[in-house]
């Protein structure tokens, strides 16, 4: 992502100058270009993204916000979170021998990766096939790629026509704008078709919905610089203005919107699909927390401790029964809940009940049930089951982006589902 940013004109010479001089000092040269969005210390130190990095970029028919998410398992709670905001996925894998593999065997982050974005409602993906120069350019090994990954895009919910790959070597830039570059006459030998930037320019455009009322879940908050507290997130749903009084739920409390930054601009409102940072006035902090969602304060989002959710299980091993506890993710926050009740098993395909109160739910299996939120306890982690916060939660008929929710027990992803109108 940095050698994009850098190609396209993003970084200027000298940024990429200094990335390269200070990560060789401390011997992490083969890191420099992701330093553009690897940030902090840790990052850099341990060479892996850890959270969300936020950059914009221009093809000559788009302006895309990048959400550049971890690919490290341990780091997927930021990754849902990075995804929960995004309309398009680029997927970058490895050609290298046995990396590939490692990615996509059971329980590899290529495979959940993938389940997570389409499950947030991603439908569009490219597939960035990345590294190689590790393998000679080799056509068949970037075609036994793709053959791997093609039944598995389907399966997952992906439509051929919104899946596009393409062969590039990041690391010298190589059919990342163009095929120029050391390596480049290599895979021009075999390969004739788009370059990433190429395919970025022809993602449709995602269908905006201005006309609903506001809701802005935040997934991050800030302290201003000087100019009132700062909270970023995506607009899901309506329009955003400055001057605005909003409520902020859960709780009672109201707050004035005093700027909005979109790209590096201030601007009067955002819409629909519009990644922001907020500056809010006329507000105690303590009121506002990842999570938090905005809204018009004569059209509130409901609130809920407890729902039904109609979900689909993951390829997991260890059944589900009631009773099973579990980390809830809704937007960019995570919280502790236990799934409740199996009220039914369904048919896949019409949602039809197949069995009403089933005893487990096993892997591929849809159903309909209860979930339980339970209060964390923040100084240990652990869950207690009284007072929990309740979270603003909308039908998915209502709001797709608001009523949809991932389901994680014990660091792996179990169920996807949706908040229904019933
Ligand atoms: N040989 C080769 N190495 C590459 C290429 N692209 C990236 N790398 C190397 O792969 C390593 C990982 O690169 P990153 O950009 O950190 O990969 P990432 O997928 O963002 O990884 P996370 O930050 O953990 O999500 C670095 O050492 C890069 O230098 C390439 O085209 N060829």
């Amino acid at each position: 992502m940095g050698r994009l940013l850098y190609e396209l004109g993003r970084v200027d010479e000298k940024k990429r100058a200094a990335n390269e001089r200070a990560s060789s000092k401390i011997g992490k040269s083969s890191f420099s270009w992701a330093w553009q969005l690897d940030g902090t210390a840790e990052e850099r130190e341990r060479g892996i993204t850890m959270d969300i990095a936020m950059q914009s970029l221009t093809t000559p028919r788009r302006q895309i916000t990048i959400l550049d998410a971890p690919g490290h398992k341990d780091f997927i709670p930021n990754m849902i979170s990075g995804a929960s905001q995004a309309d398009c996925a680029l997927l970058v894998v490895d050609a290298a021998t046995g990396e590939f593999e490692a990615g996509f065997e059971r329980g590899g982050q290529t495979r959940e990766h993938l389940l997570l974005v389409r499950s947030l409602g991603v439908g569009q993906v490219v597939v960035a096939i990345n590294k190689l120069d590790q393998v000679q350019w080799e056509k068949d090994r970037y075609n036994e790629i793709c053959d791997l990954l093609r039944p598995f895009l389907l399966q997952s919910g992906f439509q051929p026509s919104k899946t596009k790959f393409v062969p590039v070597g990041a690391m010298s830039g190589v059919n990342l704008v163009n095929r120029d570059g050391t390596d480049a006459s290599l895979l021009s030998k075999w390969y004739k078709g788009p370059t990433l930037v190429d395919l970025l320019d022809r993602l449709e455009p995602p269908i905006r919905d201005i006309t609903s009322p506001l809701r802005f879940p935040i997934s991050n908050v800030f302290k201003g610089t000087g100019s009132g507290i700062g909270v970023s997130g995506r607009v899901c749903g309506g329009v955003i203005q400055v001057g605005e009084r909003l409520r902020m739920l859960p709780g009672d409390e109201t707050c004035v919107v005093k700027s909005i930054d979109l790209e590096d601009a201030n601007v009067q409102w955002a819409a629909d699909g519009s990644n922001v940072t907020l500056y809010l006035t006329s507000v105690d902090p303590v009121h506002l927390s990842v999570g938090t969602v905005l809204c018009p304060p004569e059209h509130l989002v409901p609130l809920a401790t407890v729902f039904s959710a109609r979900v689909l299980v993951f390829d997991i091993q260890v059944p589900i029964t009631a009773g099973t506890s579990v980390e809830l993710f809704h937007q960019s926050q995570n919280i502790p809940a236990s799934i409740s009740k199996l009220v039914s098993s369904l048919d896949r395909a019409t949602g039809n009940v197949l069995k009403q109160n089933p005893r487990l739910l096993t892997k591929a299996l849809a159903a309909e049930v209860q979930i339980t939120l339970r209060s964390a306890n923040y100084s240990t982690g652990a869950a207690s089951t009284t007072k929990a916060r309740p979270i603003p939660l909308e039908t998915f008929s209502t709001n797709k982006e608001m009523g949809r929710i991932l389901i994680r027990r014990g660091g792996e992803t179990i169920a996807a589902g949706l908040f229904p109108s019933t």
